[in-house]
């Protein structure tokens, strides 16, 4: 069977870099190209350089030339590089797998949209751990459904330019479609002044920012006489990185649709 040939966008970056050594430790996968930014300082050197081991494929900055050489693009970037690479995997008909959290309201429309015509995996976190908190989370809901307060506490480290995190906000739209509720209407955003007592309808989100946190979720069910706390902590993005390969070879098998983590882990 051929390797998975798999393009790796913002390659310079954190999850780029362990994306490339992550493609170049799988034995069914390829690493056929890597790119960022046009005018990224990173463009035209290897890859692999930051762990030593030069790999042979330098960072390029034609995203078009790489996405087409590959059968899978990996995009763990910002809102507006991935939106402009789905459009070029669109047209050229390629897989893409999305880490990328911070999407507006239109930008995952536009992903669906693109899930029409190719396959897409888009998950705010392709740790497997995290993706099996997602599934405790429903189970918590369903059975702690009356008379607890829930929260959601996410930290990460200073450079994280998005908050609440993608997982946090996943977490409270799980949450808030088992208890019947919309996140849209019920979701608290950090608390400031007088509010008024909490009322008890609400998910609140609470952010931490600072040093090389790689990414903690909390989710709290407050009750009267006893709390309930649901935490997956990140101890490296390997994870995150390993389960972006699995879901690439997920897609192989899928001509197009819109997917996410649950999908690819068989949780569904
Ligand atoms: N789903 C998941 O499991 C996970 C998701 N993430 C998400 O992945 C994203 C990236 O995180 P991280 O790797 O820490 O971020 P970094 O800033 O370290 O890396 C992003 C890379 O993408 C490049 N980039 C930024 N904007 C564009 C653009 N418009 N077009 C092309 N390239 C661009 C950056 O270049 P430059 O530095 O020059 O701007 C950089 O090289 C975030 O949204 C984060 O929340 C992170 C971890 C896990
Ligand atoms: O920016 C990060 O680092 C992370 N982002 C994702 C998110 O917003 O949920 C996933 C993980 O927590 C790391």
């Amino acid at each position: 069977m051929s390797r998975r040939r798999i393009a790796i966008a913002g390659a310079a970056g954190r999850m780029g870099r362990m994306l490339v050594e992550a493609t170049l430790a799988d034995a069914q996968a390829e690493l056929v190209a890597a790119f960022d930014r046009s005018d990224s300082p990173f463009i035209g050197r290897d890859a692999a350089e930051f762990s030593g081991t030069p790999c042979g494929v330098s960072i390029s900055g034609d995203a078009r030339a790489a996405i087409a050489s590959a059968d899978c693009v990996i995009d763990f970037t910002r809102p507006e590089g991935t939106l402009a690479h789905l459009e070029i995997a669109r047209e050229l008909g390629r897989a893409m797998v999305i880490g990328t959290t911070g999407m507006s309201a239109e930008d995952k429309a536009a992903i669906a949209r693109a899930g029409e015509s190719v396959p897409v995996v888009f998950a705010p976190n392709m740790a497997v751990g995290v993706n099996a908190v997602f599934r405790l989370l429903e189970v918590a809901a369903q059975i702690l459904n009356d008379g607890y307060d829930i929260e959601v506490i996410e930290a990460h480290h200073r450079h994280k330019v998005d908050a609440p995190s993608g997982t946090a906000l996943r977490m409270g739209e799980i949450v808030a479609r088992e208890l019947g509720r919309d996140l849209n209407e019920c979701a608290i955003y950090g608390r400031e002044g007088v509010t008024g007592e909490r009322r008890p309808e609400t998910i609140g989100f609470s952010t931490v920012r600072g040093g090389d946190v790689i990414g903690d979720h909390t989710v709290l069910f407050a009750g009267i006489g006893e709390r309930i706390e649901i935490t997956h902590k990140s101890g490296g993005r390997m994870p995150y990185a390993q389960g972006s390969l699995r879901a690439a070879h997920f897609l192989a098998s899928r001509a197009r649709g819109l997917f996410d983590m649950q999908d690819v882990l068989g949780l569904r």
